[in-house]
């Protein structure tokens, strides 16, 4: 029999294959499951910034939805760069029958500064996608804009945790720390309890597509089974490995080294530890 899990990446591009759609395949090959992707919009971007976008047409995102769905149907999927109100209300219309794991990286801005996100998509991002969620994976920034007050503590990590879940409607959301000061604690609440996942901070500049390359894990997790709870810590372990030995190159910020756990023997989560 046929055991292979199948993940679906509906995001926008990166050339240079640090984030986007390009990480997110890549990150779904190390954790072996089996990638697609639909593109959103085509980046002109490396790792020192954003030069151009193009958003695909509509009709043409709905086209290549329809492709997956009507032949390899996915175990889990992720959303990355959905940038117009238009393609936020096209997947809530495609996805609002399938029972299938979702998970939302909301991204509206590059570490370079640059905008992925329409502004005025920032706020349609919480009615239209986030009440379809699975887990939304948030950065600081992200986190503020989706429940509107500053976050700066472990405490208001909890505190905007519980909106995303009981206002805005997502089954779970992690909250990433990698915007803050001192150790690297991710905040996982499941609309019961709150799991910390936390590692030694990697003092590197070379960062481009972490937030990608992590949702893309816990996605590729949860098409094999697991639970919120495995996933997000099988995948914080990833991320911390491709962190710390992240790769010098470009003329900007590098990529994280997606191979990374490799380079440190067998992980202890491959042992069944
Ligand atoms: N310098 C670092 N060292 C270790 N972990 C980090 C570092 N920077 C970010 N992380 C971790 O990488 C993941 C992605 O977080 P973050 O960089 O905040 O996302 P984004 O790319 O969306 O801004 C989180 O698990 C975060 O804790
Ligand atoms: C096409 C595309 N999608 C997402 C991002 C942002 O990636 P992220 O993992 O948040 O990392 P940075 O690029 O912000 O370092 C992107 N750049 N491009």
């Amino acid at each position: 029999m046929n055991q292979v899990k199948t993940a679906l990446t509906i995001a926008g591009t990166d050339p240079s294959g640090g984030a986007g759609i390009q990480a997110d395949l890549k990150t779904f090959q190390e954790r072996e499951v089996y990638g697609m992707s639909v593109i959103t919009s085509v980046v002109a971007q490396n790792t020192t910034g954003v030069e151009a976008i193009e958003h695909l047409p509509i009709d043409f995102i709905e086209k290549q939805l329809h492709s997956i769905f009507s032949d390899i149907y996915p175990d889990a999927l992720k959303s990355g760069m959905i940038a117009t109100i238009e393609m936020m209300e096209l997947l809530a219309d495609t996805l609002k029958d399938k029972r299938i794991p979702f998970v939302i990286d909301p991204v509206m801005v590059a570490k370079s500064g640059d905008t992925l996100m329409e502004e005025k998509s920032r706020r349609v991002i919480r009615e239209s996608l986030v009440p379809l969620a699975t887990v939304v994976t948030p950065n600081i920034p992200e986190t503020e804009i989706l429940v509107d007050f500053k976050v700066e503590s472990y405490e208001s990590m909890k505190k905007a945790a519980k909106v995303i879940v009981h206002e805005l409607g997502s089954k779970a959301v992690v909250i990433k720390g990698g915007h803050l000061n001192g150790a690297a604690t991710d905040v996982l609440y499941d609309g019961k309890e709150f799991f910390d996942f936390t590692a030694e901070r990697t003092n590197t500049k070379h960062t481009h597509g972490t937030g990608c390359t992590f949702s893309a894990a816990i996605t590729a997790e949860l098409a094999k089974g697991k639970t919120m709870e495995e996933a997000v810590g099988i995948s914080k372990q990833f991320i911390t490995d491709a962190i710390q030995y992240s790769l010098e190159l470009g003329k900007g910020n590098g990529p994280t080294n997606h191979w990374g756990y490799r380079l440190k023997g067998v992980p202890s989560y491959e042992k069944g530890e």
